[in-house]
């Protein structure tokens, strides 16, 4: 059923090749194979294949000159590297050069089968044997909706903002505090857990609440509700509490912008992802990049800077598209309840356990499971997501067996997690692993030219769900007091600023006033008075009579005009760290407009210029 796939394996040890050819072969795949670099690389230039698993160390060789090789052809086969146990550094080796995943030897048949059938773009199906859990939660690749046969582990509740748990989403008021570092989004503020791997509500959600909350959550998926779940006694707990769950977004689909759903099909979490900054699209290079590949990625960055939709878009832009984004704030976990939440419980594990719940690993069965402020994963439960990221099982409280997983695991945290190793507050061995690939998802302001996009793309979003028509505009001068403005809470803050502002706005446009930016701050930031000469030309205020009126007649009138405006915008670009869309604003220019003089007369901001 499989020979449609033809696989190489490269191994030297004769037993060893063996033992992969039957495994394989009993699968129903084609098959090459090789004992040396030399051998692997002749049949390569004699025919492609869709997978190559390839030992580390050869005789010749490493499987790093197999996996060079075809990277500099710009080959397609997906490379499956085998290392020596106790040998990490080769495994993150392979997977910072491309290679789609790693194993471990002594090599468990179970293991390579899934991570083979991973790489070849197939639902694995972990045995059924191993739990009834697994088969419950991988979901059907066909199927786009709540599958589990299972009832809800946890209860969750749509009307999530009104729970009283401690850990619900109830949307803040984007009006509240919009220069505070702002609160999280009812999107990753969310208390809920997962019941299945796509639960029903993740989808009804993701039509009806568009691309994100009030608050400006990139979630449309966002749930929360109270698990009426028990505390695990054999995890400190000593009686059962019904507790608020852990948070937990689950969506298989990227939220949408509403009132595109219907006509333009689901947009990916890439397209939402705005900004034309060369900061972003290095980020966005880096997603298409890593998305290839099973690598681990760590997303640093401040809050609110976009990590958990960077996430989702690799999620998007993989294979693994068609199977569930499970995201999880560890930090809202409390710890008694966090092995149970992320490796699921058997029935009977702790009073209160009355059924079988799920994981979130087992939620993310084939899918992506997005760790969100991993920093604040207590140190016992960072020994036991090691050994699961190790072991690519879990075994849920109060099971004997271990049940494979096949998770594709993501990470962020707006810690330096280099210093929270130093400080012995988190695992080394841990961070290595989960730190393969890093994407710094840089703060706003260090990329101000998106500003203005990222404002016209929220603005248009919440414009639509509040049906507000025509959709309001910032003006010139609403747009240069945002960019004079740091954002510490970054496209979050943004988004509450701009809710807060259409809301208060009562025209089409939106003007400085609206967006309640405190007294202090545009004081502060008033233009200096030796500007306002020029700043104010627009508006009919004369210059100094010194400029014209005393100074001499230039001979060249256009040259002399030329230079006068080249300094102007130089300062306006100085003032505005050469932000081209405040600078321009300030001068009562469009982008466009500043581009177009800024080429004319020469000007260069050096680097990128985009
Ligand atoms: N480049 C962008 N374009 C459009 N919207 C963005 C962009 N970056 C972030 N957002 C929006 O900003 C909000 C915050 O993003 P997100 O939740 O991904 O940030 P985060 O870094 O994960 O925050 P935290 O660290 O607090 O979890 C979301 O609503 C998201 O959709």
């Amino acid at each position: 059923m499989s020979a449609d796939s033809r696989l190489l394996v490269v191994d030297d040890e004769p037993d060893l090749r063996t033992l992969y050819e039957m495994t394989l072969l009993r699968e129903g795949f084609a098959l090459d194979s090789a004992g040396t670099v030399e051998d692997a690389l002749a049949l390569l230039e004699s025919r492609r294949y869709d997978a190559v698993i390839t030992d580390m160390r050869l005789p010749d060789g490493t499987g790093l000159d197999v996996l060079r090789w075809l990277d500099q052809r710009g080959r397609s086969e997906r490379i499956v590297v085998i290392t020596a146990y106790g040998s990490p550094e080769n495994a993150v080796e392979a997977l910072k050069a491309g290679a789609y995943d790693y194993l471990t030897k002594p090599v468990d048949l179970r293991q390579f089968r899934m991570v083979v059938a991973s790489a070849l773009g197939r639902v694995p199906r972990p045995e059924s044997s191993a739990s009834g859990l697994a088969a419950r939660a991988a979901p059907s690749p066909s199927s786009t909706s709540a599958t589990s046969a299972s009832p809800s582990p946890f209860t969750t509740s749509p009307a999530a903002s009104s729970s009283p748990s401690p850990f619900s989403a109830a949307p803040s008021s984007p009006s509240s505090a919009p220069f505070s570092s702002s609160p999280r989004p009812g999107g990753s503020a969310s208390a809920s857990s997962v019941a299945s791997p796509v639960p029903a509500y993740a989808e009804a959600s993701t039509s009806a609440s568009g691309f994100g909350g009030p608050s400006g959550s990139a979630s449309a998926t966002t749930v929360a509700g109270q698990r009426p779940g028990p505390s695990p006694q054999d995890l400190d707990a000593p009686t059962v509490t019904p507790m608020g769950a852990a948070m937990v977004e689950a969506s298989r689909k990227a939220a949408q912008p509403r009132g595109r759903v219907a006509a333009a099909g689901p947009v990916s979490a890439l397209e939402r992802l705005v900004g034309d900054s060369a900061a972003m699209r290095q980020v966005r290079e880096l997603i298409e990049k890593v998305a290839r590949s099973m690598a681990p990625v760590l997303l640093n960055g401040e809050s609110g800077t976009g990590k958990e939709l960077v996430a989702r878009a690799i999620h998007d832009v993989s294979a693994r598209r068609p199977q569930p984004f499970i995201a999880v704030n560890c930090g809202a976990i409390p710890e008694q309840l966090l092995e149970a939440e992320f490796f699921g419980y058997r029935k009977g594990a702790f009073t209160g356990a009355t059924e079988d719940r799920e994981g979130f690993f087992q939620a993310a069965q084939g899918g992506t499971l997005f760790l969100d402020e991993i920093g604040d994963l207590p140190l016992a439960m960072q020994s036991k997501l090691l050994r699961a990221l190790q072991e690519r099982s879990v075994r849920p409280v109060g099971a004997v067996a271990e049940m494979p997983v096949n998770v594709r695991l993501l990470s962020a945290t707006h810690k330096d997690l280099a210093a929270e190793v130093l400080a012995g507050r988190f695992r080394q061995d841990l961070y290595y692993r989960l730190n393969v690939i890093q994407i710094r998802v840089p703060p706003l302001r260090e990329r101000m030219e998106d500003l203005a996009p990222i404002s016209a793309r929220v603005l248009q979003r919440i414009a639509t769900d509040a049906g507000v028509e025509p959709v309001p505009q910032l003006t010139a001068q609403a747009l240069a007091a945002l960019g004079r403005y740091s954002f510490p809470g970054n496209v979050r803050e943004l988004e509450n600023l701009l809710h807060r502002a259409l809301a208060l706005s009562g025209g089409d446009g939106i003007d400085v006033v609206d967006l309640g930016l405190p007294e202090a701050m545009l004081e502060a930031e008033e233009v200096p008075e030796a500007a306002v000469d020029t700043a104010d030309l627009a508006q009919g205020v004369p210059l100094p009579a010194e400029a014209i009126g005393q100074a001499p007649l230039p001979s060249d009138l256009a040259t002399y005009l030329d230079e006068v405006e080249k300094r102007l915008l130089l300062r306006a670009l100085e003032q505005y760290r050469n932000n081209r869309t405040a600078a321009g604003a300030s001068l009562g220019l469009s982008l466009r407009q500043m581009r177009y003089r800024m080429a004319r007369l020469n000007i260069s901001l050096g680097g990128d210029d985009a």
